[in-house]
């Protein structure tokens, strides 16, 4: 394992290895043009700021968190401050970063891309959580160059944020991303740009379906301009594939015919296939939670005393989501649980006064 590295933007994600690397007891030195950054990981426990001097001794490995188009420049000063004995980034695509490093003159046999497929639409240190890479995938693309202990010190830093490395060409990578990743980023925003012009009825009546679909639409455009632009022909690939099949869904749904509606049915089916298809956190299938839906007053400790419940009935809860109904001061809240807990934690929170329908998914249904 590294025990000291460097990191290099301290925004979500160099705050976010940071915090995982500190709590793995390893020494984290930070750095970030934005003082502001560097200050707020400093105070959020992330690591010391990096001196303006030269290190005593380089670190075991310095991780570059910047964006896309500063990974090369960042990567050239590095090395050139010796800072780290090797060197890896975070950047969201990596054919084009490794390119402009070897033009740049950069030592590519230190060097090893990486990629964790882990984030948010949150920017900054203040969103970063030392837990965010548990069970992702974390691609590493090393050039042909790489040597051996710079591949096993990104590996390492990969497994010590609890992530699972991925070897991968850096081309194919690109492609792969744009398909899951940068593919669906597009899609969420041009659903999410919609709703620029909708009217109050219909953001009232806005519910949990296009809240999931357009999450990922609120993250910062700047950094994604340049993930866009530096997979630019794969994604635009992956675009015009989902624009045609958007565009077939249009003229059938026009029609208005039976005939067309099956055509239609044909493509949510699809939808259903690839879904299905996406792994779990682990690598495995996605865990079948059951989902008990609380109906909630909006006042204060109401949550405190539904998770009391839940202790108490020895139910763990998985994952918890709440929807609000505008104008009224209820809510429903979703708790995800295992679904042979589903129906004791329903019994356990109507004993208590609650409104608790039947459970989606519990082992009884
Ligand atoms: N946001 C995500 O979900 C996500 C997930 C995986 C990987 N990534 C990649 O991680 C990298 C960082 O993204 P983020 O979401 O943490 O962004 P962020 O905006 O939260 O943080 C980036 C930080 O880098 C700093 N920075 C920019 N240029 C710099 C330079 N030349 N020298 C020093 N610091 C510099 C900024 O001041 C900022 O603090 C990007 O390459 C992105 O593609 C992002
Ligand atoms: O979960 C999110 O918010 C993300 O968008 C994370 C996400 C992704 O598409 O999965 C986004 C870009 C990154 O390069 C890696 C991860």
């Amino acid at each position: 394992m590294p025990q000291r590295i460097v990191v290099v933007g301290t925004g979500l994600i160099g705050t976010s290895i940071a915090l995982a690397m500190r709590e793995r007891g390893a020494e984290v030195l930070l750095a970030d043009r934005d003082e502001a950054a560097l200050r707020l990981a400093v105070e959020l426990g992330a690591g010391e700021p990096l001196p303006g001097t030269a290190l005593d001794e380089p670190a075991d490995l310095a991780v570059l968190a910047v964006p896309p188009a500063a990974v090369a420049v960042t990567l050239l000063d590095a090395q050139k401050r010796r800072l780290a004995a090797a060197y890896t980034d975070v950047a969201s695509v990596k054919a084009l970063p490794m390119a402009q490093a070897a033009d740049l003159g950069c030592d590519l046999t230190t060097f090893v891309a990486g990629h964790p497929l882990a984030g948010s639409e949150r920017s900054g240190p203040g969103a970063a959580r030392a837990d965010l890479f548990l069970g992702r995938p974390w691609a590493l693309c090393a050039a042909p160059q790489s040597a051996p202990e710079a591949v096993a010190a990104a590996r390492a830093l990969a497994k010590e944020c609890g992530a699972m490395p991925v070897e991968v060409d850096a081309a194919e990578h690109d492609r792969a991303v744009a398909l899951v990743s940068h593919g669906p980023h597009v899609v969420s925003a041009a659903v999410a740009a919609r709703l620029t012009g909708a009217d109050d009825v219909a953001l009232g009546l806005s519910g949990q379906g296009v809240r999931d679909v357009t999450r990922i639409a609120a993250s910062d455009p700047r950094l994604w301009i340049g993930i866009l632009s530096a997979n630019s022909q794969p994604v635009a690939d992956v675009l015009e594939a989902v624009a045609t099949d958007l565009a077939v869904a249009a003229s059938l749904l026009r029609d208005g015919s039976e005939e067309a509606a099956a055509h239609v049915a044909d493509l949510l089916l699809r939808g259903n296939a690839g879904r299905s298809r996406i792994p779990g956190k682990h690598g495995g299938d996605q865990p079948a939670y059951a989902t008990v839906q609380v109906v909630i007053p909006d006042r204060p400790g109401e949550l405190a005393m539904i998770f009391q419940a839940a202790g108490i009935a020895q139910v763990n809860i998985e994952d918890v989501t709440i929807e609000h109904s505008p104008g009224r001061p209820l809510g429903v809240l979703e708790l995800a649980v295992e679904p042979d807990a589903a129906e004791r934690l329903a019994d356990e929170l109507r004993a208590r006064g609650w409104s608790v329908p039947s459970p989606a998914g519990s082992a009884g249904t």
